[in-house]
């Protein structure tokens, strides 16, 4: 479903890259981990993805299609993106801002409300209580929620997810990450979520792509990175889940 082939972008005319020689694939329906320490490539390799940045080479196919033959507006419109400032125009309702971009394709109002309310509700915001507040009037995690429920608007068969749980507080990031497991496998949304998390990956990817200076050390899934880190810097992101496992174990036991 999303295919990037030798992808590599420099900033400064080649003489140093953000992201190099990336190779990854996702199929359909699975959720993809980029997962990196700061200035790794992570968000310039998804935002490669639905052309909010050109790669300076390589190729990108999203369902089949070279993306570079696609209009880039037209192209996000078709994959839901979701990332850790939301941004959410601050004097429309929360309904309004869910719905915006079907407001835009001429969808009609009474269409766009019951659309709003049904993702609302799915995100567990009750459209009752919360469609026309404004985003000033929610928590960080409501808010976030309001980002799925918009990302979800346009029925997207891609995500894109870039720190989407980074800015929140743990038991809200649980109970998120565990909503958006749930959202995803029922709609069969195929995703990439950006992550400096490894806990948050090993919970919610089927592959991992651990990326390092712009390069990816190491594609797995978490059980296989788990069994064989495979190199240092991926085994020593895995000792702190793993250390937190076993003392949560034996406090427990
Ligand atoms: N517009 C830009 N111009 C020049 N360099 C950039 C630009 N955007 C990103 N970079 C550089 O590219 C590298 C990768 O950045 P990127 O944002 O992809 O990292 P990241 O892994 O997402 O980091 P973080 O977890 O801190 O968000 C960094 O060295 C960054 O400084």
């Amino acid at each position: 479903m999303i295919e990037l082939q030798d992808i590599s972008k420099s900033w400064d005319g080649g003489r140093s890259f953000a992201v190099k020689n990336v190779s990854l694939q996702v199929p359909t329906g699975k959720v993809l981990a980029l997962l990196g320490g700061s200035g790794s490539g992570k968000s310039t390799t998804v935002k490669m993805i639905n052309r909010l940045i050109e790669p300076t080479s390589g190729r990108i196919w999203v369902n089949g299609e070279d993306i570079t033959q696609q209009d880039p507006v037209q192209l996000r419109r078709r994959i839901g993106y979701v990332f850790q400032s939301i941004g959410l125009l601050p004097h429309m309702s929360v309904a309004d801002n869910v719905t915006l971009l079907l407001k835009l394709e001429g969808v009609p109002a009474a269409e766009r409300n019951a659309i709003a309310n049904r993702l609302l509700d799915m995100v567990d915001l009750p459209s009752a209580t919360y469609a026309n507040r404004r985003p000033s009037e929610l928590s960080g995690g409501q808010r976030q929620r309001v980002g799925f429920a918009r990302a979800l608007a346009a029925e997207p068969k891609v995500m894109l997810l870039d720190e989407p749980f980074g800015a929140l507080d743990p038991v809200t990031r649980d109970t998120l990450q565990i909503e958006f497991q749930k959202i995803q496998r029922s709609l069969g949304l195929t995703a990439v979520i950006v992550t400096h998390d490894m806990a948050e990956a090993l919970l919610l990817a089927d592959v991992i792509a651990v990326m390092n200076e712009g390069e990816v050390l190491r594609i797995g899934s978490p059980r296989e990175l788990l069994q064989n880190p495979g190199d240092d810097y991926v085994a020593r992101l895995l000792e702190t889940p793993r250390r937190h496992g076993e003392l949560v174990r034996e406090l427990s036991a």
